[in-house]
């Protein structure tokens, strides 16, 4: 299939979405628009997830039928396309389409960038969008597919506030993180490169993907490229004021600034320097208690994907 462009012709005829109804959007007013919208253009079932973990045995299983539906669409927030990603991992027989049901919704933005998600649905059937390989990664301690990425330090720390917040969409993630990072303390850390160590030192946070954006709105990688093979990784130091970095990461100035480490490889390890665990978090997931170190490893255009060609730059497949 690769550099065969997906204009023209159908783009399936059979469509399965997958809606988790615990996200921080995904009601069921919006769940049903979304599954009519597909199914005015092709065969759609819809999967309502009962619990954490259904949404990867669905995909998983769809995607393995004697008729993969060639269309999968993931109607939830960050976490819930992980799920499904991790069961569509190295396929070849369905494309994943990722509409926003969550709170957050980094990958919807990566792929889309703000464009509502009527437009996302009509560019893919409408034969306007790209299909893309987007690269994943893999997280070494525990074997779990990453998507979005993964960050130690104060971003994961203020999934913690956020779970204390009544607010919800982005706002709930921007009063969090100003949260974190009012309370935050560096912590001694190192971050290498494909084995080369490309920063040592009191750290307020070390990101890893992936995407540019997290939380939503959190521009922290905004060099990252979706198709390049390559896993891009930014270290804030504790030379920057923690109070500083929401100010700094939302427009993506922190790169002009000094303490601030940036890189590029297939492998990056991020560790903590005094024995004591690693607080990290990927695709919004909280690990607190389970290792001194999260070492990410590139699984490079792991997964087809529907976007926005002028967002998600790359060849088309
Ligand atoms: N039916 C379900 N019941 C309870 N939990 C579920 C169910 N289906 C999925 N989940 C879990 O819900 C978690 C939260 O969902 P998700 O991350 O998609 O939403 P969110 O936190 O609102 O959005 P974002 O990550 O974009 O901020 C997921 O990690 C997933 O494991």
């Amino acid at each position: 299939m690769r550099g065969e462009r997906a204009m023209g012709g159908p783009v399936t005829d059979q469509v399965l979405v997958i809606a988790n109804p615990t996200a921080g959007t995904a009601k069921a007013e919006l769940v049903a628009a979304i599954r009519d919208a597909c199914a005015a253009h092709a065969e759609t079932s819809l999967h309502v997830t009962t619990a954490r973990g259904d949404a990867t045995e669905t995909a998983r299983r769809a995607v393995a039928a004697r008729t993969p539906p060639g269309l999968v669409v993931v109607v939830g927030g960050d976490g819930t396309v992980r799920e499904v990603v991790e069961g569509m991992i190295d396929t070849t027989s369905s494309t994943l389409l990722v509409l926003p049901g969550g709170t957050g919704n980094s990958v919807y933005r990566m792929l889309w960038g703000d464009r509502p998600w009527q437009e996302a649905v009509r560019a893919v059937f409408g034969g306007q969008a790209a299909r893309r390989r987007l690269d994943l990664a893999r997280l070494a301690e525990t074997g779990a597919v990453v998507c979005l990425g993964a960050c130690s330090g104060v971003v994961a720390e203020a999934l913690e506030f956020a779970r204390r917040t009544p607010i919800t969409g982005r706002g709930r993630y921007t009063k969090a993180f100003a949260d974190a990072c009012a309370a935050h303390k560096p912590y001694p850390g190192r971050v290498s490169v494909d084995g080369k160590v490309l920063y040592e030192g009191d750290t307020v946070l070390a990101n890893v993907g992936g995407g540019r954006y997290r939380g939503g709105q959190y521009l922290l990688l905004p060099m990252s490229e979706l198709t390049d093979g390559l896993l891009d990784v930014c270290v804030i130091s504790g030379q920057v004021d923690p109070l500083r970095v929401p100010d700094l990461i939302r427009t993506g100035a922190h790169l002009g600034e000094p303490g601030v480490y940036y890189g590029r490889g297939s492998r990056v390890e991020v560790e903590r320097t005094d024995g004591a665990n690693l607080v990290f978090e990927h695709d919004g997931e909280l690990h607190a208690d389970t290792a001194g170190s999260m070492t990410l490893r590139v699984a490079p255009g792991a997964l087809p994907v529907w976007a926005d060609a002028a967002v998600a730059a790359g060849p088309d497949w």
